[in-house]
């Protein structure tokens, strides 16, 4: 069997929350050893040295864009997009076309993601048919055939009580429900968050109350129904709240953010700039130390991209016409790291958002770095920065706000079921650099 040994680096711990130095050594597809590896001169060796070892970053909310929209983004070309942002697995949402909301789709994300042979990829199934809100897809159909979760994400499930059958098939299935929270008719006719910004820019406004409702309503349904439910991309205050206090009471809720919401505010969309134009919108200061507060004092669970691809032409049009969605994948480490510097999180803390509460959340094995665990390892050097170009990007789509920032914190490889993928050389470079074929 083949042995690799990432030697000398900082193993990042999430579960006991401490930093220590130590080799992991990897053999066939599982982690053999943590500690000092014995010298083995037939392994391959990765000089860690000045690295974070972390569990193989998972990012529950991504879209890929296959079957359907392939001009936007593949299946292949995504989870190389995941292992140069770092991410060892990614969670693909079902809003493709057609739907994934039968086995048959399913059983082809898998396949396909297989084939590729970066990333992992694990399909969300659709919660209704055709996400169209009218009747129930076949869940059980779909777990069988390897659905992790059900979402109609892009759109919020509006028939309250077609929302409770779906949560009450979905516990017993034992999967997650992951709800796009957003009250279609509050936030009708938006293109942005309703605030000072949209009236200064002319643009109409999607109120924070749009998510908020959504978001009580669905707590209410997850304690009605037992069902765990997953709140995709938080972006309010409000939010923030009800979910703290749902949790406080033992509802089964769990949380997510995204890079982009914690890092900008509607100001970002000054200009008409479409690469800003996402739902739910980026929103004010006060929203973002929410959610940041949120992330801290675990209210938030997980961080995830809600990698959203789009092609140029489609973004390149008047600001109404332009549909909502950025790519996140490639960027999501580096403003992530941010975080840590800033000292809203600990690199444990960092390390449990990223991995071992998506892992737990989804019921996957990994998220850990254990011996016998499958090794799924992320390597992040800390001191490694980059500038943000597109261009550069091994997405299809280049649709981000953050062309032309400077990053801090990067992922220079990630093992995948034991295969090492070298993402990044470990000297400052803005150069594309290419993962071996
Ligand atoms: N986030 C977005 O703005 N867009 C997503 C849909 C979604 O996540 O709701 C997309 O599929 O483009
Ligand atoms: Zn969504
Ligand atoms: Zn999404």
């Amino acid at each position: 069997m083949t042995r690799l040994i990432i030697k000398g680096g900082t193993v990042v711990d999430p579960v006991a929350g401490k930093l220590f130095q130590a080799d992991v050594t990897v053999v066939g597809d599982r982690i053999a050893h943590i500690g000092k590896a014995p010298a083995d001169k037939d392994a391959t060796v990765v000089d860690a040295r000045g690295c974070l070892v972390l569990p193989g970053l998972i990012d529950m909310h991504v879209h890929l864009r296959e079957p359907g929209y392939e001009y936007k983004e593949t299946i292949a070309t995504g989870a190389a997009a995941a292992l140069r942002g770092g991410f060892a697995a990614v969670c693909a949402m079902p809003n493709t076309r057609p739907v994934c909301d039968s086995a048959a789709v399913v059983g082809f994300v898998l396949e396909r993601g297989k084939a590729a042979g970066r990333a992992r990829v694990y399909p969300v199934g659709a919660l209704t048919r055709g996400s169209e809100g009218k009747e129930l897809a076949p869940l059980g159909e779909m777990r069988a055939a390897g659905a992790v979760a059900f979402s109609d994400d892009g759109r919020w499930v509006r028939n309250g009580n077609l929302m409770r059958r779906a949560m009450e098939y979905a516990a017993m299935l034992g999967a997650p429900v992951i709800s796009h929270c957003e009250d279609p008719d509050l936030s009708a006719g938006g293109v942005m968050h309703e605030g000072v910004t949209a009236s200064v820019l002319g643009l109409r406004g999607m109120p924070a109350a749009a998510e908020e409702v959504a978001v009580a309503r669905d707590i209410i349904l997850a304690a009605l129904t037992g069902c765990h439910l997953h709140i995709a991309h938080v972006s309010t205050a409000g939010a923030v709240r009800l979910i703290r206090e749902a949790k406080a009471r033992g509802v089964k809720v769990t949380a997510e953010v995204t890079p982009h919401h914690f890092t900008l505010t509607d100001e970002a969309v000054k200009g008409y700039n479409t690469n800003a134009k996402v739902n739910p919108p980026l929103r004010t200061p006060a929203d973002v130390a929410a959610l940041k507060e949120g992330l801290a004092d675990g209210t938030i669970d997980v961080i995830a991209t809600d990698h959203a691809p789009h092609a140029r032409e489609e973004k390149e049009v008047e600001f109404d016409a332009a549909p909502f969605g950025m790519v996140g994948l490639e960027t999501a480490v580096g403003l992530t790291m941010a975080l840590v510097r800033e000292g809203v999180l600990t690199l444990p803390q960092l390390a449990a958002k990223l991995t071992t509460n998506p892992a737990r959340i989804l019921g996957f094995e990994g998220g850990l770095l254990r011996e016998g665990a499958p090794a799924d390892i992320t390597l992040i050097d800390p001191e490694l920065e980059e500038t943000v170009e597109p261009e550069c990007f091994a997405s299809k789509s280049g649709n981000t706000p953050f062309a032309g920032w400077r990053l801090k914190g990067l992922p220079v490889g990630v093992v995948v079921g034991g295969r090492w993928f070298a993402v990044r050389p470990r000297v400052a470079t803005g150069r594309r650099t290419r993962d071996k074929k």
